[in-house]
């Protein structure tokens, strides 16, 4: 079937790579959204011919309008232009590759307008992964994983789903300070943290691959895809990035998905699923990856893995309080304005809010302006 697509965060690393998918299999692109980058917005429109663009930030709106004046296309702007992209009357599939918790809403939006949702936000699930579910299960619709380890599960998975999991192994690259102590990290510069061993990424999710949080994230992330529970779900490093993940059964027999490093794949598998198509990737060459190596994660220096394990332990809001914390102590780190060890320090400190109450949009919200004030108060 030639689905026609909207893809939120069409500008970046996910987005960018999503249209190449597109590209090659003459999927439709409806709809585009990005946050600020209105020139590429403008090349991209004018390549694919979407119906509705959206610039979130306001004031790019007229700017990004007079360069597409020439066009048959609507553009919209704020969260309500990003809702507007996600339910789309023309797209039967919503991509979300926007980074931040600012895509719980237009999912939610998606959701409601009964679209297949291909999501790469994991943040959208670690702080409204409760309500998502919920609403997409009575709404019938899919959320596709995106993410690399979790494409990795819902492939093994897949033709299981009447067996009883052990455990999900779940990947982690240990990013570019593996193998560092505590006191080597604290001098480490974001041009150290955003060397990523084997991806090449977005800047937030670079810098949380650094410290570790990427993999709590993740945990929460499988949590609400696949129900699995925290406790059976084991971090692995695993340096190479060429096993995505794996799951064990009752029968001690693990199942794993194995490719290159490249989001291509996952991109493209959550978007013809169930299907399975050529892919614009370099297939495997395990001759030439020689050797996969394994350990356990060093929890203790890389503590933001501890500190989502105890989040989502707790549950309610708490995962919210955490994430918010996180984005913004690493856009001050990418700002230069605290340490490298201080986003996890920052992020283990924001529990001590009351973060007890029900998971509403309303609640998520106010736990992120106290998130917010929080970690800013305490710099
Ligand atoms: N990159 C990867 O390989 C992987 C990414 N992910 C997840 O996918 C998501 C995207 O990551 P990535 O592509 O790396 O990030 P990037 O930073 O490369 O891109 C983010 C995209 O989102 C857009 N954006 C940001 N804020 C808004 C907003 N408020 N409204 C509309 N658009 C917005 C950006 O627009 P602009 O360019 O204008 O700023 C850009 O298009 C993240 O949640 C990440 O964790 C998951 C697995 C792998
Ligand atoms: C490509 C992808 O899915 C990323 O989330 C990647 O897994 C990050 O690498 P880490 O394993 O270092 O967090
Ligand atoms: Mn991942």
């Amino acid at each position: 079937m030639l689905k026609r697509l909207s893809i939120l965060g069409s500008t970046g690393s996910i987005g960018t790579q999503a249209l190449e998918v597109c590209e090659a299999h003459g999927f439709s692109v409806m709809g585009l959204a990005a946050y600020s980058n209105e020139a590429l917005l403008e090349e991209q429109t004018r390549r694919f011919r979407p119906q509705l663009v959206c610039i979130f930030d306001e004031s790019r709106y007229h700017s990004l309008k007079a360069r597409v004046a020439d066009l048959p296309v609507r553009v919209v702007t704020g969260i309500g232009g990003l809702c507007e992209a996600a339910s789309l009357a023309e797209a039967d599939m919503v991509l979300n590759a926007v980074s931040g918790m600012i895509g719980l809403r237009p999912t939610l939006a998606a959701i409601d307008a009964h679209k297949e949702i291909a999501l790469a936000n994991k943040e959208t699930l670690v702080t409204g992964g409760e309500l998502v579910m919920r609403r997409a299960k009575v709404q019938n619709v899919p959320v596709l994983p995106v993410d690399s380890e979790h494409s990795a599960i819902f492939q093994c998975l897949n033709g299981y789903r009447h067996c009883k999991v052990n455990r999900i192994l779940l990947t982690a690259s240990g990013g570019p300070f593996f193998g560092k102590t505590r006191a080597e990290l604290q001098y480490v510069t974001k041009k150290d943290a955003l060397n990523h061993p084997n991806w090449s990424m977005g800047q937030k999710i670079t810098i949380d691959s650094a410290t570790m949080m990427n993999k709590g994230l993740e945990l929460i992330e499988a949590y609400w895809l696949f129900d699995v529970p925290p406790e059976q779900i084991e971090v692995v490093i695993h340096r190479e990035s060429i096993i995505h993940s794996a799951v064990e059964f009752e029968d001690c027999g693990v199942i794993a998905q194995l490719g290159m490093p490249d989001m291509k794949l996952p991109i493209q598998y959550a978007i013809t699923y169930p299907e399975r198509r050529p892919c614009p990737t370099k297939p495997l060459n395990l001759w030439e990856v020689g050797k996969l190596t394994f350990y356990e994660p060093d929890m203790e220096t890389f503590s933001c893995l501890k500190t989502a394990k105890e989040a989502i332990r707790r549950g309610k809001l708490y995962p919210t309080l955490m994430n918010c914390a996180n984005e913004l102590a690493v856009q001050l780190f990418l700002d230069g304005k605290i340490s490298f060890l201080q986003i996890a320090e920052l992020n283990e400190r924001v529990l001590e809010l009351d973060g007890r109450g029900e998971v509403t949009v309303d609640n998520i919200l106010n736990a992120e302006a106290a998130a917010r004030e929080f970690v800013l108060s305490s710099i």
